[in-house]
This record gives C-alpha cells, sequence and structure tokens, in this order.
C-alpha cells in the first residue's frame, strides 16, 4: 500500500469525514495541568497520533476526546459538533468510536456476542422484539450478523466469531476491541495504546490492521501510543506533549528529528528516544520497509 502525504487526505476519504479541531484545550486536576492550551487538527482520513513521555497528558487528551473529561477550558470540533460538551453515549452518536487500552470486552461471551453488543445502537427493534423473535427484529439481526461477519473477516476474525473472548490470545483480543469499536460504523476512530504489551509480530498485525482501516473505510484515526517505532512508521501526522503543553506537531520526519523532542525523550529517561526508535524500525519483521 502507497503511503499517504503526510496529512493528507486520500481518495478513500469519506466526503462525511471533518476534520477534528482540538482548540485551545486546558484540563487541570488541583494544581496539576494535564493539559495546557493544547490545539492541533487532524485532517479527514488521516492517521494521527499523540505520543509523550510518562505524564505527557496523553490519556487526559484521549479522554477529553472520548467524553470522560470535561476540559477546563479550550474546544474539541468534530465538524458541527462540540465533542468537549458531550456525554460519551452523544459522542459516539456522532461517529466516533472509542477502543480501550486495557481490553473490556465480556470474556466469557463469544466474540460474534460481544461485537453484536457494540452494533446495539443500530438496532432499531429493541430489546422486547428480539427477545420474541418477531419479523423485523429477526431480519435487522440478520442484517447486523453479516455485518459483524464482515468487519471480524476484516480484522482477520473470521473464523474466531464463535470462540469465547476470554480463550483468545492477547493480540487477538485487542482486534476484538478494535472490531467491536468498527461495529458503531465510525467516522472517527480513537485508539488507547492500541499496540501496548503486544509482541513485534502481534504489534506489525495491528499496524497493518489499523492501515487497512484507513483505507477501506476513509476515516479518520487518532491513536495515542508509547511504540514510538509504530508511530513513526504509520501516522501521517504526529503531535507531542510534555507536561500537558504540545511541543512538536508535524510528519514523523519533522517531528523525530525537532531537538526539543529528542531532548522530552532523553530528558524522561522512560521512553525510546524516537529517532532510534524510528531508525530500528526501518525494516519490518518481513525485512521490506515499515
Ligand atoms: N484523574 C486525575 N487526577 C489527578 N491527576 C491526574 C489525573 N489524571 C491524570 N493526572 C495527572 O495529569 C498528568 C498527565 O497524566 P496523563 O495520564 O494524561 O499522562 P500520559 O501522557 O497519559 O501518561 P502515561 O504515558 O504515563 O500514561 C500527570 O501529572 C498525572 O499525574
Amino acid at each position: 500500500m502507497s503511503a499517504a502525504a503526510p496529512g493528507s487526505t486520500r481518495d478513500t476519504t469519506r466526503d462525511d469525514v471533518p476534520p477534528v479541531e482540538v482548540d485551545g484545550v486546558s484540563v487541570a486536576f488541583g494544581a496539576i495541568k494535564a493539559l495546557n492550551d493544547v490545539s492541533f487538527t487532524v485532517a479527514p482520513g488521516s492517521i494521527h497520533a499523540v505520543i509523550g513521555p510518562n505524564g505527557a497528558g496523553k490519556s487526559t487528551l484521549f479522554n477529553v476526546l472520548s467524553g470522560v473529561y470535561r476540559a477546563t477550558s479550550g474546544e474539541v470540533r468534530f465538524g458541527d459538533a462540540v465533542l468537549s460538551s458531550m456525554r460519551p453515549f452523544q459522542i459516539a452518536g456522532v461517529g466516533v468510536a472509542r477502543a480501550f487500552q486495557n481490553i473490556a470486552l465480556s470474556g466469557a461471551q463469544t466474540v460474534a456476542e460481544n461485537l453484536m453488543l457494540g452494533r446495539h445502537h443500530l438496532t432499531k427493534a429493541g430489546f422486547l422484539s428480539s427477545g420474541l423473535r418477531l419479523p423485523r427484529a429477526t431480519r435487522e439481526g440478520r442484517v447486523h450478523g453479516e455485518r459483524i461477519r464482515e468487519i471480524a473477516e476484516f480484522l482477520d476474525l473470521g473464523d474466531k466469531l464463535h470462540t469465547p473472548v476470554g480463550v483468545l490470545s492477547y493480540g487477538d483480543q485487542k482486534r476484538v476491541e478494535v472490531a467491536r469499536a468498527l461495529c458503531i460504523e465510525p467516522r472517527l476512530l480513537l485508539l488507547d495504546e492500541p499496540v501496548a504489551g503486544m509482541n513485534a509480530q502481534e504489534t506489525e498485525r495491528m499496524a497493518g490492521a489499523i492501515r487497512e482501516i484507513r483505507a477501506a473505510l476513509g476515516i479518520s484515526v487518532i491513536l495515542v501510543e508509547h511504540d514510538m517505532g509504530m508511530v513513526m512508521s504509520l501516522a501521517d501526522r504526529v503531535t507531542v506533549l510534555d507536561f500537558g503543553r504540545r511541543i512538536a506537531d508535524g510528519t514523523p520526519a519533522q517531528v523525530q528529528s525537532d531537538p526539543e523532542v529528542i531532548r522530552a525523550y532523553l530528558g524522561s529517561g522512560t521512553e525510546t528516544d524516537p529517532a532510534e526508535a524510528a531508525a530500528a524500525h526501518t525494516t519490518d519483521a518481513t525485512g521490506s520497509p515499515a
């Protein structure tokens, strides 16, 4: 697959995907400014990464984007929708889906059952008619069942639809989490550390899935991630936070050579130097350029 021009839209971008505008967002927890006047724009149909050392404010930003935290000041807009003043269910209603960092699936239920839960707000028949298996519910169930199968196959989970999630490998479970987010048919997908805890092979598989999601669905993806090599090979654009402030925003090549970014990462002593990580990631497991 050819790489998109950084920050650009792709031919496949849906025409109903507006930019995400993060505009002067601050979040204070008492005296701690977890986010301090952060602004950036996510171009429609782009993969946009938010990175930064521990405590930089990434999770706080993610929680503002998904309606879990309220911004103390500033605004997040997605077209006409002001995400920063909406509740999580309203945000889902405008087509923004979130996959959680810590897997939030029901382990005893099958992949198909978990995905059906993700589609529940799209079903019109309601609990009562579904329970009574009335014709409308049966017809609706068939349509949703077909779409769930498509989404599962898309994420390489087609043969696991009837497997309880709890017995799947960690990498498979993380892809079920992403599949469930896709089940709301989003225009914007929020991924919270999608490869945290994954081995190299699982990481490569997830990166491939994210590229395919963008290419096939034409939606925007915002990911918060620690794995620098993955970000540098995947993202069109990267916003770097440090101590709640935006210290850089640009293409992967621009941010990885930015002196302030290098200083922030080296100073933290907890993360990989972005330039080193990118260099280490110039070849992937197959030996081809990442
Ligand atoms: N609910 C909270 N109450 C008080 N302080 C908080 C809360 N959430 C985050 N913070 C503080 O805000 C700052 C930013 O934290 P945040 O978790 O957003 O950073 P992060 O970049 O996601 O870090 P990590 O990579 O370690 O997950 C930190 O100083 C953190 O201690």
